[in-house]
C-alpha cells in the first residue's frame, strides 16, 4: 500500500484554530477539484510514492506533537484513511484539511477535521458534499474562503441553514489571499455580529507562500 506525496515539511500551522503551532505537514498529491484561487496547484500532479511506514518514519524524525495532513485533496487517495489512523495511534495530534467533497464518514474520529465549504467564487460550489456536515463534531472546524461579498453572504446562509456555530468548535472566515482585503472581511464580520473567526494565512505573511512553509 502506498501514498503519493508532494512534500513533507515542518513549519508553523498557518491556518485554522491551531494557527502558529509547529506542525509537520504531509501533503498528498492530486485533487479532483480546481478552485479558481488554489494556492497549492503544484500538488495536482507529480509527487512520489511512499510506503505508510516511510511516511511515519519521516514524520517521526521531526519529533512533532502535531501533524497536519493536506494536499491536494488528501481523501482522494483511499490510503489516506489508514495513514490518519496510524498517525493517531503514534500519539500525534492530527488534523485533516479537506475540501469536504469526499466522504468524511470513514475518517478516524480522533482526527480534527478542517472542512472547507467551497463558496461560489471558487467555481466549485457544486462539489460540496453537504452530508459531510453530519460527520462534524464539537472538535472539528468549518472554513469558508471568501473572495467577494456574494461569497460572504452565501457563507452566512450556510452557517444558519446547517447551524454550524453550534455544531463545530470554530467557523473560520478566510479572505482569499490577495483577492479580498482582510480588513473588509473583518468589518463585515463585526457589522453582522458573527460568532465566527477571521483567519489569515500566517505562512503567507511570514514566508510569502514559499515551498516548504
Ligand atoms: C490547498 S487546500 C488543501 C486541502 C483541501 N483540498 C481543501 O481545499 O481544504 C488547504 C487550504 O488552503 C486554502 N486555500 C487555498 N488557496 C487559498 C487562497 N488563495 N486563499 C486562501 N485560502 C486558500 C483552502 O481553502 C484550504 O482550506
Ligand atoms: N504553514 C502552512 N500552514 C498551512 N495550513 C494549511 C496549509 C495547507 O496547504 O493545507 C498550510 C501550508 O501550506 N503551510
Ligand atoms: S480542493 Fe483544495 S487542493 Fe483542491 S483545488 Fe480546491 S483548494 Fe486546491
Ligand atoms: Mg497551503
Amino acid at each position: 500500500m502506498s501514498l503519493r506525496l508532494t512534500e513533507i515539511f515542518y513549519s508553523l500551522q498557518g491556518e485554522a484554530r491551531t494557527v502558529g503551532r509547529p506542525t509537520v505537514f504531509v501533503r498528498l498529491t492530486g485533487c479532483p477539484l480546481r478552485c479558481s484561487w488554489c494556492d497549492s496547484a503544484y500538488a495536482f500532479q507529480g509527487g512520489t510514492l511512499w510506503s505508510e511506514a516511510d511516511v511515519l518514519a519521516h514524520v517521526a524524525s521531526f519529533t512533532p506533537q502535531y501533524v497536519t495532513v493536506t494536499g491536494g485533496e488528501p481523501l482522494a487517495q483511499p490510503e489516506c484513511l489508514s495513514l490518519l489512523t496510524a498517525l493517531c495511534d503514534a500519539g500525534y495530534e492530527v488534523s485533516l484539511e479537506t475540501s469536504g467533497a469526499l466522504a468524511l464518514e470513514p475518517v478516524d474520529p480522533r482526527v480534527v477535521k478542517v472542512m472547507d465549504l467551497k463558496a461560489p467564487g471558487s467555481g466549485e460550489v457544486h462539489r460540496n458534499r453537504y452530508e459531510n456536515i453530519a460527520c462534524l463534531s464539537a472538535n472539528d472546524q468549518v472554513k469558508f474562503v471568501i473572495s467577494t461579498r456574494e461569497d460572504y453572504d452565501w457563507a452566512k446562509r450556510q452557517c444558519d441553514q446547517y447551524d454550524l456555530y453550534s455544531r463545530v468548535s470554530d467557523v473560520l472566515f478566510s479572505p482569499t489571499h490577495e483577492l479580498l482585503e482582510p480588513r473588509t472581511l473583518a468589518e463585515w464580520i463585526l457589522a453582522d455580529r458573527l460568532p465566527g473567526r477571521l483567519q489569515l494565512q500566517l505562512h503567507k505573511y511570514l514566508w510569502n507562500n514559499a515551498p516548504g512553509h
